[in-house]
C-alpha cells in the first residue's frame, strides 16, 4: 500500500491526520490489498486475544454506538475542529462547555471510542480528531447550524448514518432478540417494536421530517461517497442503449445513482419513482443543486408511486434499483419485481444493484466468483472476516431490524427472479453487485 501511493508521491495516510480524499481511496486492487490486511489483523485479534474479552466486547457495543450517537448529537467533531483541530487537542472542558453536556461523561465517551481509535487522546482529558473521527465533521459550522437547523446534516454522510443508525436503527436493535423469540408474530419488524411504531419506516418517514431528511442523506451519500462510481457505470451496458432510451430508477431517493450514470451516460432519459414527498420536494431540490440543466432539458424527470402497486413506465429500456430489494422481506421483494415485469416489454432489463451475502466459509455453487470476488489465503475466512463480510452482514442486520428484509445469496436472486418472471442474466460482483435480469 505504501508503495503505490510513493508511485503517486503520496505518503500513506496517517490515522493521527484528519481524512482527506485521495483518487486512490476507490482503486479496486489496493481495497482488495487494503481488505486482505484487515481481514488478517481482525483475526490474529480473534485468535490471540483472550475469548471472554472478544464476547465482552462485542456484547457492549452498544456502548459504541451510544457515544457516537452523542459525540453526533453535540456537535463534537466540529467543536473540536473550530477550536483549531491540531496536534494539541482541546481540553474536554472546553469541549464539553460548547456541546452542554457534563465534562465527565463525555470525557468517558471519548477515551473509549478514542481507545477504539477514533478520536485521539493527545494529553490527560484533551482531545483531537483523527482520521477515522474527522468524517464526523459537519460540512457547515456550528453557527450556520445554529442560524439554519435543516442543514444539520447536508453533505455530511458519516454523521447521517450515526444519527440514523443509533437513533431509530438502535431502538430497534435492542429489540431484535425479543421480536426473533415471539418468531416473528406480533410485529413486523424489531424497528417496530423498539420504535412503537405500526407503519414501515418510510411511510413513518413522512411524519418525521428530521428523520426523514437525515435518512435520505445517509442513503444518497452512502451510493456516491462510499462507492467507485463504476459498480454504476460499469453494472450494465448503458452505452449500447439508443439515444433516449428510457431508464427508471425505482426508489430512487435523491437519485444519486442516477447523477452518477447520467454523467457518463447523457444520452439516456431518467426517469425518478419514489413515493410522493420525496420525488414533490427532496429529489428536486437535490437536482436543482447539483444538475439543473437535467430538470430543464428535460433528461430527469420525477414520479411519485407505490412500487408495490402499479409501474406506470411501460416498456421501459432499463428499470433498476439500488438498495431496495434487499430492504424487503421474500414476498415484498417478489411483489416490487412482478410490479416492474407485468409493465416490462420482451426486452426491458431489470438490474439490481445490492450486495451478495457471501458465506464465511467456501462456497462452490452458480456464481461463485460473485460470492467471493476476492481470493482468501489459508487461514482467512472465505469472507474475509471483517475485511468485506463485515460490511455485508451488518446491512444484513440492519435490513433485518428495520424492515425485516435481507442481503440475499445468488441462490436467492435466482429463486426471487424465476417467482416473479425474471431470468438472471449476469452477476457483476463487487461491494455493491449488479445483478442483471432479463424477462424469462
Ligand atoms: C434504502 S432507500 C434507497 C434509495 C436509492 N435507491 C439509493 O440508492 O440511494 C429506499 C427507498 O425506497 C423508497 N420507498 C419505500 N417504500 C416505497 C414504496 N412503497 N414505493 C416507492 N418507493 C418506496 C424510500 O422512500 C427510499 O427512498
Amino acid at each position: 500500500l505504501e508503495s503505490a501511493y510513493a508511485k503517486q508521491g503520496l505518503s500513506y495516510p496517517s490515522l493521527d491526520a484528519p481524512f482527506a480524499p485521495s483518487p486512490l481511496d476507490t482503486d479496486a486492487e489496493l481495497n482488495n490489498i487494503a481488505r486482505l490486511a484487515v481481514a488478517s489483523a481482525a483475526q490474529i485479534i480473534a485468535t490471540i486475544r483472550g475469548p471472554l474479552e472478544t464476547i465482552q466486547e462485542t456484547s457492549t457495543g452498544a456502548y459504541g454506538a451510544a457515544a457516537l450517537s452523542l459525540i453526533v448529537d453535540t456537535h463534537v467533531a466540529n467543536i473540536i475542529k473550530e477550536a483549531g483541530d491540531d496536534d494539541q487537542g482541546v481540553h474536554i472542558s472546553e469541549i464539553a462547555a460548547k456541546a452542554q453536556v457534563p465534562a465527565d461523561s463525555l470525557g468517558r465517551l471519548l477515551r473509549y471510542l478514542s481507545t477504539r481509535h477514533i478520536f485521539r487522546e493527545v494529553k490527560p482529558d484533551t482531545f483531537a480528531n483523527n482520521r477515522v473521527s474527522s468524517t464526523l465533521i459537519k460540512k457547515h459550522t456550528l453557527d450556520e447550524i445554529k442560524a439554519k437547523p435543516t442543514i444539520e446534516y447536508e453533505g455530511s454522510t458519516a454523521a447521517a448514518f450515526v444519527g440514523h443508525t443509533t437513533d431509530e436503527g438502535l431502538q430497534g436493535a435492542a429489540a431484535i432478540s425479543s421480536w426473533v423469540k415471539s418468531l416473528h408474530k406480533n410485529y413486523a419488524t424489531p424497528f417496530n417494536v423498539g420504535n412503537h411504531v405500526d407503519t414501515d419506516i418510510f411511510h413513518w418517514f413522512e411524519t418525521q421530517e428530521y428523520r426523514a431528511r437525515r435518512f435520505h442523506i445517509a442513503a444518497t451519500g452512502s451510493a456516491t461517497d462510499r462507492f467507485p462510481p463504476t459498480i454504476f457505470t460499469g453494472g450494465y451496458d448503458w452505452a449500447s442503449l439508443p439515444k433516449d432510451s428510457i431508464v427508471v430508477d425505482v426508489g430512487a431517493s435523491m437519485g444519486s445513482v442516477t447523477l452518477t450514470l447520467i454523467k457518463e451516460f447523457p444520452h439516456l432519459k431518467y426517469i425518478l419513482q419514489d413515493l410522493e414527498k420525496v420525488v414533490k420536494y427532496d429529489a428536486p431540490k437535490y437536482w436543482e443543486a447539483q444538475m439543473p440543466s437535467a430538470l430543464t432539458d428535460g433528461r430527469v424527470t420525477f414520479q411519485a408511486i407505490d412500487f408495490f402497486e402499479a409501474q406506470p413506465v411501460k416498456n421501459a429500456a432499463v428499470y433498476f434499483m439500488r438498495a431496495i430489494i434487499h430492504d424487503w422481506p421474500d414476498e415484498k421483494a417478489k411483489q416490487i419485481m412482478k410490479v416492474v415485469r407485468d409493465a416490462a416489454g420482451p426486452n426491458s432489463k431489470l438490474v439490481v444493484f445490492d450486495a451478495i451475502m457471501p458465506y464465511a466459509c467456501e462456497y462452490t455453487g452458480p456464481f461463485a466468483e460473485a460470492v467471493a470476488p476476492i481470493k482468501a489465503p489459508y487461514p482467512l475466512l472465505a469472507n474475509l472476516g471483517l475485511g468485506l463480510g463485515g460490511f455485508v452482514t451488518l446491512v444484513d442486520i440492519q435490513m433485518l431490524n428495520l424492515l425485516n428484509g435481507k442481503e440475499r445469496t445468488v441462490g436467492e436472486f435466482i429463486e426471487l427472479g424465476k417467482q416473479s418472471g425474471w431470468k438472471l442474466e449476469s452477476v457483476k460482483p463487487g461491494m455493491m453487485a449488479s445483478i442483471v435480469y432479463s424477462a424469462a
